[in-house]
């Protein structure tokens, strides 16, 4: 069995940090920093660092850390944001890349559904944040018509009805404005909360709800994707990375880290990379139960302007993928900052989990066509009313 490297912060009091990466990992000295820094935080019992470790605005993003004390910061404001992968019962030799593609820019108009019914369904109330609900969001969310491209472990393939070829919708959307007005609750409260503090409670019961209301957004973007396909879709899994439980021996937080006290747990790779499908490895506690959510970011978003997207010809190549697929991304800025050179080799990360013996690998999925944002009627207009306004503002100056 690999064994992580583990070390103590130079602070007296700091905690073990596991780091599940070596030093062939791309790992920015600053994401590392941020690790000191929260290892020697009041309360804070053990940290485990993931290879897609990258710095993060209020702390590293690819870890999991466990606390006696709750820091809503570390988690942010998108609690509850997770990855669903759903199959398709559309048999692979019906799909047509171009026509799937055009279908699903449905999900960019409002969605027609009912969300006070199904807010009720879910336990919540119907009050909570209706407008928000189905609907992606921007950053680094997507929807993706996925295949299974290659398969590692039969067994778990079998026991999980998925065979080559199959076609998957892999969701990765959070709790959208309701983990934002949560957030924004205990935002300044960076010396954390005591876990019996009034504040903790009102905070860990409104990110509860926000975790429920996520899953449920997940389940609802891929319902509207799979009826844009016309066809029916099952869940294979759901798994949040941004989220705190109570544990046995305090509170677990994961900012980018995927809850693996499950079957099988999702790892992203880019638009233009493969992502998989992991089984986790049950016996290593210092991984907290958790596991490498994605490939994680290279490159911030503001150092991707000037690396990819420059001209015309290159922002359309961005359009396309190396697999043959499609993206639907008609926001010029969002297209380039996520281009897939802004992240890390997923492959490298699943090899890095596997030789630390901390999962396998089950399957490669394959993109087809990753939906971000298309540009309706409604958006053109507000952009050019934006436009407009601008010039008239530098007009007058
Ligand atoms: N399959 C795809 N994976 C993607 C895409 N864009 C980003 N990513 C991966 O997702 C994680 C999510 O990171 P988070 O910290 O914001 O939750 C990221 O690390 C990438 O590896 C995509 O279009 N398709
Ligand atoms: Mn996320």
């Amino acid at each position: 069995m690999g064994t992580s490297q583990k070390e103590v912060a130079p602070n007296r009091c700091a905690s073990p940090i596991y780091k599940f990466y070596s030093s062939t990992s791309w790992i920015e000295g600053s994401a590392e920093d941020q690790l000191k820094h929260v290892a020697g935080m009041d309360g804070v019992l053990s940290i485990a660092a993931f290879p897609d470790l990258h710095p993060g605005k209020y702390g590293p993003v690819g870890c999991a850390l466990l606390s006696t004390r709750i820091y809503p910061q570390l988690i942010g404001n998108d609690i509850g944001c997770g990855m669903s992968l759903f199959a398709l019962d559309l048999p692979g030799h019906k799909f047509r890349l171009n026509k799937s593609a055009q279908k699903l820019r449905a999900l960019e108009e409002p969605w027609g559904g009912d969300p006070a019914a199904r807010l009720v369904a879910a336990g919540l109330s119907p009050e909570l944040a209706p407008e928000s609900l189905g609907t992606i969001g921007g950053g680094n969310h997507f929807c993706e018509l996925q295949t299974v491209e290659t398969i590692f472990d039969g067994d778990a393939m079998k026991a999980a009805d998925l065979e080559k070829g199959q076609l998957l919708l892999f969701v990765h959307s959070g709790s959208r404005s309701l983990g934002t007005s949560t957030f924004a609750t205990v935002q300044d409260q960076l010396e954390g909360l005591a876990s019996l503090s009034d504040a903790a409670q009102s905070y860990l019961a409104l990110h509860d709800k926000a975790i429920v209301w996520a899953s449920l957004n997940r389940a609802i973007i891929a319902e509207r994707a799979a009826n844009a396909l016309r066809c029916d879709l099952r869940l294979v899994c759901d798994i949040p990375h941004n989220l705190i439980e109570k544990h046995e021996d305090g509170w677990l937080h994961r900012k980018g880290a995927a809850k693996a006290d499950c079957p099988l747990v999702p790892l992203a790779g880019s638009r233009d990379a493969l992502s998989f499908l992991l089984k986790p490895a049950v016996n290593r506690p210092e991984a907290l139960l958790s596991l490498a959510h994605g490939a994680g970011r290279k490159y911030d978003r503001a150092s991707m302007n000037g690396r990819a997207g420059t001209n015309r010809q290159e922002r359309d190549n961005l359009t396309r993928t190396s697999f043959g697929g499609l993206v639907i991304c008609e926001d010029r800025q969002l297209l380039i900052e996520e281009a897939p050179q802004a992240y890390k080799d997923p492959a490298h990360v699943v090899q890095q989990l596997e030789a630390l013996s901390l999962a396998t690998r089950v399957a490669a999925l394959k993109p087809l066509v990753t939906f971000k944002k298309a540009m309706t009627e409604d958006l053109r207009a507000e952009r050019q009313e934006k436009k407009k306004r601008l010039q008239d503002r530098r007009a007058a100056r």
